[in-house]
């Protein structure tokens, strides 16, 4: 059997939720192109067609909102453990963390019923914005602010982390980036999830592991790392430069390069807009005209090799713009994923949940004889 080396090109299961084609750079959720939901849709319109593999009616998308606002509130016992959190810990360890705790104050953790993970993910759903806009408060010093049931998800959440309403502008801003990143198959992520699930273990557990995955440079992590890269550059006039000489090394250029796109990610696409629009509106253009330049410099270089902007690339900009420091991309990005993670489990539930448990080929020796302790040089 041959070896498929990072499991390339492995098909494990079926699923409706979510088509990439790689080498066209397309995008669909449940056939709806990407970019349609990201221009028309709201995160939770988005959610619902994740989780029920089609789009809600007028008053199923009511009442999916107000179950989602209602829920959206922290068990006090939570909110007191923040305040023993290290507020130095990285934000998605923060979520994490939190994460796991939730499933310890849930008395029915363990309930995997196809219900009670409808009923959990929703929970988790709902609340990630809560953690992790309370963890922002707690780093600036203030308290953290209780969720708004008349706000939508995408301005509860902004009003959470700022302090302030959003304007109908920031709004459509922060829902679009949620929708962008809500899913996209069996990335890196998701596969932790369905393969801590795939043992039966709870909701919760199958979710901590897919945000430590998440949280990897090489994945979602990837979006802190432009930022940093950016700082680095420092100006659009160093740019080319630092691009060569990183290239020259064999080194990565962050927020590029994708397993499935061999194109420019269609997600990119849309953010690369949205960043200029900000950097255009609100003055980072020095941010964003970095990132033309590093596109144009290492696609000189890369393109040819099928590596293009991905998802991380841009998205950076456009946070930074809603009030977001860079350690709190990765932890937006987990706001907006948490909905295609609870969706692929509901989705391989229903299927079968097989144990996922792949293979290596055996290279070492056998029969090797067992040395005693004493004799061994
Ligand atoms: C939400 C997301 O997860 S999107 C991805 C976010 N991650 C990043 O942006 C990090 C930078 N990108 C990368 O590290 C990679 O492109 C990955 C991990 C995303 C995908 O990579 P893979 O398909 O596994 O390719 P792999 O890591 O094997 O690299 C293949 C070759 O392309 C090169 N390559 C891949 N990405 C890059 C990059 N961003 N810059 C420079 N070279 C790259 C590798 O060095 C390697 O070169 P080699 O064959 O000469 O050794
Ligand atoms: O699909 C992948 O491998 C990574 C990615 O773009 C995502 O998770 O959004």
């Amino acid at each position: 059997m041959e070896v498929a080396r990072g499991l390339e090109g492995v098909l494990f299961t079926e699923s409706r939720m979510c088509f990439i084609d790689g080498e066209a750079g397309r995008l669909y959720y449940y056939g709806i192109p990407i970019q349609e939901l990201a221009e028309k849709s709201t995160f939770e319109e988005t959610t619902f067609l994740l989780l029920h593999g089609r789009l809600p009616k007028r008053e199923e998308l009511e009442g999916f909102k107000k179950e989602l606002a209602r829920r959206r509130a922290l068990p006090e016992h939570l909110l007191e453990s923040f305040r023993r959190y290290p507020l130095s810990a990285h934000p998605m360890s923060f979520l994490r963390t939190a994460v796991s705790e939730l499933g310890m104050l849930d008395p029915t953790e363990g309930d995997i019923s196809q219900e009670a993970l409808y009923q959990k993910g929703l929970d988790l759903i709902a609340k990630f914005a809560t953690i992790v806009a309370a963890n922002k408060r707690l780093r600036e010093g203030k308290e953290p602010l209780a969720p708004r049931e008349d706000l939508s998800h995408a301005a509860n959440f902004l009003y959470m982390a700022n302090g302030i309403e959003p304007s109908p502008e920031q709004e459509r801003l922060m829902d679009a980036a949620l929708i962008l990143h809500a899913e996209h198959g069996f990335n890196a992520s998701t596969f932790t999830a369905i393969a801590a699930f795939s043992t039966e273990t709870d909701l919760y557990s199958a979710i901590t592991a897919a945000v430590a995955s998440l949280k990897g440079p090489r994945h979602g992590g990837a979006n802190e790392a432009v930022m940093k890269m950016i700082r680095e550059i420092g100006t659009p006039e160093r740019a080319r430069e630092w691009v060569r000489e990183k290239l020259a090394k064999k080194e990565r250029i962050m927020g590029m390069g994708h397993r499935v796109y061999k194109a420019f990610d269609p997600r990119a696409g849309v953010l690369e807009r949205l960043a200029r629009q900000v950097a255009e509106k609100h003055g980072h253009s020095k941010e964003y005209q970095i990132l033309k330049i590093v596109e144009e410099e290492a696609g000189k270089v890369l393109n040819p090799r099928g590596i293009y902007p991905n998802v991380d690339f841009y998205s950076g900009v456009v946070y930074s713009d809603l009030g977001f420091g860079l350690e709190f991309f990765t932890p937006i990005f987990a706001v907006a994923r948490i909905s295609g993670w609870v969706g692929h489990i509901l989705e391989y539930k229903a299927l079968d949940n097989r144990l996922l448990r792949p293979d290596a080929k055996y290279i070492g020796p056998l029969d090797v004889p067992y040395v005693p302790l004493e004799a061994r040089a």
